[in-house]
């Protein structure tokens, strides 16, 4: 583990009336410790702040905020991250290898491996493009390129993989982080995803983060109880629109 703690410096913040300090959970937050290789964001609600703080990590790490490394500052635009500045991270010990993925610019990325040649043994031999769709660039990037002393930071990674893949990118994180060489911080709505062993899960519902187990989250609670007995549960949301 490296990155071990976010603290907010609310001394610099003038006002809490706009974003990002307008947002709940970052106007609570003073400081977030991280004590597993692998933690994630959750949040039931849309817009409770996850993407925020993570694309704020990724900016004060130094990697580029549109999703991509220190070295991979391809054409997409960064946006500026308003909250950067206002967060000091602390490490132990420092490190500056990693990666910040977000699901929506990874199609980009992948050209801009191609345009650098970089379909090499780093990324599996072969264009990202030619590798059946996005899911399998996508883990063919985590199996081949993450293996130093690095963090990571994805936003919504499941977006790119499906039910069997997200099961192959588990196998992919227990290998990366059983030695204690890779952090992760993910934020995710997946509830396969989120249920990786020994993961620490923040939840930013109800205004501030704080942690939760695996089986009190929406994700895994929804998920079980539309398995479980799937007509019952349509029966009941549905009868709220009738009513
Ligand atoms: N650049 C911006 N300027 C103003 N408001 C923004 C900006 N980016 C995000 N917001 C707002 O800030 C809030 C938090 O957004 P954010 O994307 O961090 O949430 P999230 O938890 O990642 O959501 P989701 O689960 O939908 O991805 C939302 O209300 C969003 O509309």
């Amino acid at each position: 583990m490296f990155l071990k703690g976010i603290t907010l410096q609310k001394e610099k913040i003038s006002s809490y009336q706009s974003y990002p300090f307008s947002i709940p959970v970052i106007k609570s937050l003073v400081q977030l410790h991280i004590n597993s290789n692998v933690t994630f964001f959750v949040g039931g609600e849309n817009g409770s702040g996850k993407s925020t703080l993570l694309e704020a990590i990724a900016d004060k790490c130094g990697f580029h905020t549109a999703g991509g490394g220190r070295n991979n500052a391809y054409h997409v635009d960064a946006s500026e991250s308003p909250l950067a500045d206002y967060i000091r991270l602390s490490w132990l010990p420092k490190v500056t290898n990693g990666f910040f993925l977000r699901a929506e610019t990874f199609y980009q990325f992948a050209s801009h491996i191609d345009q650098v040649g970089g379909a090499n043994a780093a990324y599996g031999g072969m264009s990202l493009h030619h590798q059946s769709h996005g899911g399998e660039s996508f883990l063919s990037l985590f199996q081949h390129r993450f293996h130093k002393k690095a963090v990571y930071l994805l936003d919504e990674p499941e977006a790119a993989l499906s039910p069997q893949r997200q099961l192959a990118f588990l196998r992919i994180l227990h290998n990366l982080t059983e030695d204690g060489n890779s952090q992760f911080i993910i934020a995710t709505h997946s509830p396969i995803l989120l249920g990786f062993p020994e993961a620490t899960i923040f939840s930013f519902d109800n205004s501030n983060i704080h942690e939760v187990a695996y089986e009190d989250t929406d994700h895994y609670q929804i998920t079980r109880g539309f398995l479980e007995n799937r007509e019952r549960f349509l029966y009941e949301i549905f009868k709220e629109d009738d009513e």
